[in-house]
């Protein structure tokens, strides 16, 4: 598998299916797009995530005129009930609806993956389906080193639009300044104690760009 970031802004996810791994599901997935989740019974922790819910109980052959009945671009479909014979009746009408399908009871043709975030960076972790535990226990790892890392994405994002106004270097000297950045002992440092001016100081003379002009 490969991974793929992708916006979900406007887009329409549907989850069936109101137990715990649903729940887990729909708070994720609305960070960003639009999602609907319909099942007989919702798990407690439903009411503080912003979805439209349809209380139904769903037969397998009813999974296409459920879709139909979606407004926006659907995109994703979650079949995440504890019931085998309506997730395949889901799955296979959410692939003739023309979207990715999402398996919880199997590694479907795609997963969602563990995410760690700290402001722009997210790390996402897959095991391929082996050990979701194992993606759990590396993203909690992770967390801590992001964070740590995350004023250094600033720095570079700041580096990267100075460096551009810089017309007289190539690609090449940019690409070297910024490695230069990124090595330095002091720049990480000074990031690390929170001196944020005193590590943009720092890498502008490890870069190599006068911070006058
Ligand atoms: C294939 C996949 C499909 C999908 O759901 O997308 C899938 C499938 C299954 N998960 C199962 C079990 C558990 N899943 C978790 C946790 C997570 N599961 C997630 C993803 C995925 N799970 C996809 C693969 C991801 C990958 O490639 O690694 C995470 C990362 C993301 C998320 O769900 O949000 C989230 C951690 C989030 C976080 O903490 O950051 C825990 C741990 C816990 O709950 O504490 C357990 C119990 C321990 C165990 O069994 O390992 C079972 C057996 C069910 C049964 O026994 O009946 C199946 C079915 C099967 O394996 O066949
Ligand atoms: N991907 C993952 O991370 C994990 C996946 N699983 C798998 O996910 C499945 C669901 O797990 P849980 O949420 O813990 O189960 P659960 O039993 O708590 O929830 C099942 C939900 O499906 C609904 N449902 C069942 N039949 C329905 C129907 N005909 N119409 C409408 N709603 C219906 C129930 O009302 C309930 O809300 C498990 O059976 C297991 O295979 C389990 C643990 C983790």
């Amino acid at each position: 598998m490969l991974p793929l970031f992708h916006d979900f802004e406007g887009k329409t996810v549907v989850i069936v299916g109101g137990g715990r791994v649903a729940l887990r599901k729909a708070r994720t997935y609305t960070i960003e797009a639009d999602v609907t989740v319909v099942a007989d019974a919702f798990a407690d922790g439903f009411d503080e995530v912003d979805c439209e819910r349809r209380r139904r109980r769903l037969e397998p052959d009813e999974a296409d005129e459920l879709l139909a009945s979606v407004e926006g671009d659907l995109f994703l479909v979650i079949p995440a009930t504890d019931d085998r014979t309506l997730n395949d009746a889901i799955a296979r009408a959410g692939r003739e609806a023309g979207a990715l399908v999402n398996r919880v009871d199997e590694r479907g043709d795609t997963v969602t993956p563990a995410r760690a975030e700290s402001g722009t960076l997210t790390v996402a972790i897959s095991t391929g389906g082996e050990s979701p535990a194992v993606a759990r226990h590396l993203r909690r790892e992770i967390e801590p080193l992001l964070e740590r890392t995350e004023p250094m994405g600033r720095l570079q994002a700041d580096l990267r639009e100075q460096l551009a106004e810089e017309s007289d270097l190539s690609a090449d000297q940019r690409r070297q300044a910024l490695r230069r950045v990124i090595d330095d002992d002091g720049v990480w440092r000074a990031l690390e104690d929170g001196r944020y001016e005193d590590a943009r100081d720092r890498a502008l003379e490890v870069a190599g760009i006068d911070p006058s002009e």
